[in-house]
């Protein structure tokens, strides 16, 4: 199987080069390869390689840029996923594209399912809903992962973010409001080969993929400002982190209040479930 990977290095697909590896003969490309905003870049590369699978976890993740930037953001996480869509189709390929709790305005009390309606609050949401109905209106075999606030040992994320912080200040302001599932980028890697693995036989090149949206996020909950006091206690770093509501927090796009997503589906179908997310981040920054 040969598997075409866009954004190597991102959180997701740095990991995913490594978890893919022995699932088959993986492409990883970067921007300098494979421009998701230049669509004639997507098609070269797509019939050059001619991929079995195209996994595509590159996109436009700057939440409060998209606001100003909602062209390239949609060109990015809206219109190139179907593209790469239409093309895996005439090479019959499949795909497996990955998707946000950011698709959800944040209103439910209980977690989102894959049958929950959503209605972004802001560009970076609206544009990743559009990259979710593109591939899904290609016709093709896909998976469509939705997972949350990720973090990982490298790239830009809530985790270095803070680590850096809890360095300069004796004390952090954290908004405490906003509900959600940290979740490792490791995890989504580890779990995405896991049910890859379960979906390729050696009698034919591609994948059969069970065709749907999955949720796949860490289990528990917790906030940002959660998130951070664990982050401080692993990191014994003394500093005092104070829980604050969003309104004293501005920022240029909206959040979600609360954006748990049930994982129960991806149990179901693949037996796949991650671990906590204070358990995760304990492994990750140990
Ligand atoms: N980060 C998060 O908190 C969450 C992410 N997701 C989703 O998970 C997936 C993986 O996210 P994550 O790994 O965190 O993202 P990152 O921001 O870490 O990585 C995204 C990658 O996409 C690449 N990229 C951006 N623009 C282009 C472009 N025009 N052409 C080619 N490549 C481009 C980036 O390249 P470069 O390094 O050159 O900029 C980067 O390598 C995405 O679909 C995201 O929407 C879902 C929920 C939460
Ligand atoms: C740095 C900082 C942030 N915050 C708040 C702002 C914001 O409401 C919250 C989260 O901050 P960030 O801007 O890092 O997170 P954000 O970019 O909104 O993260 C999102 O990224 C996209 C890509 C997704 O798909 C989502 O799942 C989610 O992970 O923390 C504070 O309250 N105090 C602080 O010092
Ligand atoms: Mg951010």
């Amino acid at each position: 199987m040969k598997i075409l990977l866009t954004g190597k290095n991102g959180q997701v697909g740095w990991e995913l080069q490594r978890a893919l590896g022995p699932l088959g003969q993986v492409v990883a490309v970067d921007r300098q390869v494979l421009d998701l905003g230049n669509p004639d870049s997507i098609r070269a590369v797509i019939r050059e390689v001619r991929p079995d699978l195209i996994v595509n976890p590159a996109a436009y993740t700057a939440v409060d840029k998209a606001e100003s930037e909602p062209e390239l953001a949609m060109a990015v996480n809206g219109i190139a996923p179907g593209i790469m869509a239409e093309e895996a189709k005439k090479l019959g390929a499949a795909m497996i594209h990955y998707s946000t709790d950011y698709v959800f305005d944040g209103r439910k009390t209980s977690p989102y399912t894959e049958e929950d309606i959503p209605s972004p609050l802001n560009v970076y949401g609206k544009t990743k809903l559009a990259g979710e109905q593109a591939v899904q209106a290609a016709g093709i075999p896909h998976l469509i992962l939705r997972t949350s606030w990720v973090y990982g040992a490298r790239g830009k994320n809530f985790l270095l973010t803070i680590l850096r912080l809890a360095k300069e200040r004796e004390e952090l302001k954290i908004v405490a409001d906003q509900i959600g599932a940290p979740t490792w980028s490791r995890m989504i890697a580890e779990a995405t080969a896991q049910i890859l693995a379960q979906s390729v036989s050696p009698l034919t090149p591609h994948p059969s993929l069970l065709t749907g949206v999955y949720n796949l996020t860490a289990a528990g909950r917790t906030s940002w400002c959660g998130f951070t006091q664990a982050i401080v206690e692993n990191a014994q770093a003394g500093t005092r982190v104070m829980p604050i509501p969003t309104s004293d927090y501005p920022l240029p796009a909206p959040r979600p209040l609360f954006s748990l997503l049930a994982s129960d589906k991806l149990a179901r179908t693949f037996g796949v479930a991650l671990p906590l997310w204070d358990e995760s981040l304990k492994l990750c920054m140990a």
